[in-house]
This record gives structure tokens, C-alpha cells and sequence, in this order.
């Protein structure tokens, strides 16, 4: 009897800035598989929390939020940025600042809300493929993932990048102040007991600092179609 093989998935992990996002739907475009961007539950949990004005560090509270909090992807009509909708508000502008980042690294240190959160992470597992973006796809979430992928930039650089990116959507911050909030953010999420940020075993390490967006894709291509 022939077993039915398993739906590949290439998990890019990685810390704050860089370019998980960015590389994963170019790869997944070529590819043509599924995109799971699961940096954005964590974000979207965080941003309800604080909407319904609970304490992030009420594991309870928050882990009911993270239960209850209805998170839905939608393209833009535009072709733009996918919306993310959360308990029916598009909250995608506030989702991008540096203070909703720092929510969602808060309340992903708590064990049961990234327990509410894997099911959901699970399915987007489909037929023909997927690429999913985080921080422990690779390590928990989707260990038995065919490809794995760590992607990493020096500090300064990824720094650089937010700050670009930001600026252009508009938002007012300085160099030095993300500069300083990414290197505390990757520390708690590197530091956590559960599910901290690390390369996986059999990961294949790409250091992005210097090198061009398409590289990068072709770069984690080549793992995936060698
Ligand atoms: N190799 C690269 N060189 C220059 N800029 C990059 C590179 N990769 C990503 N970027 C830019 O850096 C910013 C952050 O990338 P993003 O994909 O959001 O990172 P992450 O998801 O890891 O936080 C984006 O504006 C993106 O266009
Ligand atoms: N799989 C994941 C994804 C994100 N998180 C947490 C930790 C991160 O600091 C925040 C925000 O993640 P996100 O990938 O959106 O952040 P960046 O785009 O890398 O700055 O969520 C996590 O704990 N596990």
C-alpha cells in the first residue's frame, strides 16, 4: 500500500528585519504555494488584547483572547499588502508599528497562548505547498518541514531596513530608537523557554547583510529546488 506523502512546507525562521516576510511571499509566489505569515497571529492576538484593554502579561486573560480573537487574511484589491482582519476590523496599518511587534513578542512568551495559536498555524498546511514565516516553524510548529531556512542580518542592517520600510508607510521614528527596540525584542524572543527563537538542527543558515532581495530568493529557491 502506497502512504499518501505529506504536503512539503519550507519554514523561514528568523529574527525582527530580516526580510522573512518579504522573501517568503516572493518564494511562495514562485513556488506557488500557500503563505503562512504567523508573526501576524502573534500581532493580531497582542492588538485584541489591548483593544479590550487587558494586562498582556494576564496569562489568562490573554490566552482567551488568543481562543477567541477571529484572524482572517484577505488580498488586497489592489494587489497591495494582504490585509489582515482581525475580530472584522482591518487592523493591518496598526499591526506594522513597532509597538504591536513588541505586544505580540510579549504575549508570545506565554506557553498557552502559542498552545491557542498551533491548530490554526496547522492548517494553513495545503496542497500544493506551503511557506510559512516565523519564529519556531521550524522548531515546533512544523518540525517535520522537508525545508528549513534561518535567516539572519546583522543588527545594524535589519535596523536600517524597519526604519526604511516604515518611513515609507509614513510612520515617524528614528533610527536609534527601533535600532534599540529590535535588539530587545529578538533578546526576548531568543531568551523565552518556550519555543525561543533558534535555528532549527537542519536548517540551512543564510545571512542576508549585503545581499540583494533577489539573491535571497534564489538563495532559499535553491533549497527547496536544489
Ligand atoms: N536582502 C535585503 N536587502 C535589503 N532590504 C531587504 C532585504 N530583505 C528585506 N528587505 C527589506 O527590509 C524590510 C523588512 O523586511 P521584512 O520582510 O518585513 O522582514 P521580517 O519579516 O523578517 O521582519 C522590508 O522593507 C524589505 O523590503
Ligand atoms: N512564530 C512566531 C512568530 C512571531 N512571534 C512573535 C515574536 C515576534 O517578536 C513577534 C512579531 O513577529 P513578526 O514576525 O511579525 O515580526 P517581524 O516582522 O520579524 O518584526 O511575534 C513568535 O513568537 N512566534
Amino acid at each position: 500500500m502506497s502512504r499518501t506523502q505529506p504536503v512539503p512546507v519550507l519554514t523561514i525562521d528568523g529574527p525582527s528585519g530580516s526580510g522573512k516576510g518579504t522573501i517568503s511571499r516572493r518564494v511562495a509566489e514562485q513556488l506557488g504555494w500557500r503563505l503562512l505569515d504567523s508573526g501576524a497571529l502573534y500581532r493580531a492576538v497582542g492588538y485584541a488584547a489591548g483593544a479590550e484593554g487587558l494586562d498582556l502579561s494576564d496569562a489568562d486573560a490573554v490566552t482567551r483572547c488568543a481562543r477567541t480573537t477571529k484572524i482572517r487574511f484577505q488580498a488586497a484589491a489592489d494587489g497591495g499588502d494582504t490585509r489582515v482582519i482581525v475580530n472584522g476590523h482591518d487592523a493591518t496599518d496598526e499591526l506594522r508599528t513597532e509597538t504591536a511587534g513588541a505586544a505580540a513578542s510579549a504575549i508570545a512568551s506565554i506557553p498557552s497562548v502559542r498552545q491557542a495559536l498551533v491548530d490554526l498555524q496547522l492548517g494553513f498546511r495545503k496542497a500544493p505547498g506551503l511557506v510559512a514565516d516565523g519564529r519556531d516553524m521550524g522548531t515546533v510548529i512544523f518540525q517535520d518541514a522537508s525545508f528549513k531556512v534561518f535567516l539572519t542580518a546583522s543588527a545594524a542592517e535589519r535596523a536600517k531596513r524597519r526604519y526604511k520600510q516604515l518611513k515609507e508607510k509614513g510612520l515617524n521614528v528614528t533610527l536609534g530608537a527601533l535600532q534599540r527596540e529590535i535588539e530587545a525584542r529578538d533578546e526576548r524572543d531568543a531568551s523565552r523557554t518556550v519555543a525561543p527563537l533558534r535555528p532549527a538542527e537542519d536548517a540551512v543558515l543564510v545571512d542576508s547583510t549585503g545581499m540583494p532581495i533577489d539573491t535571497v530568493v534564489a538563495k532559499v529557491l535553491a533549497v527547496v529546488r536544489p
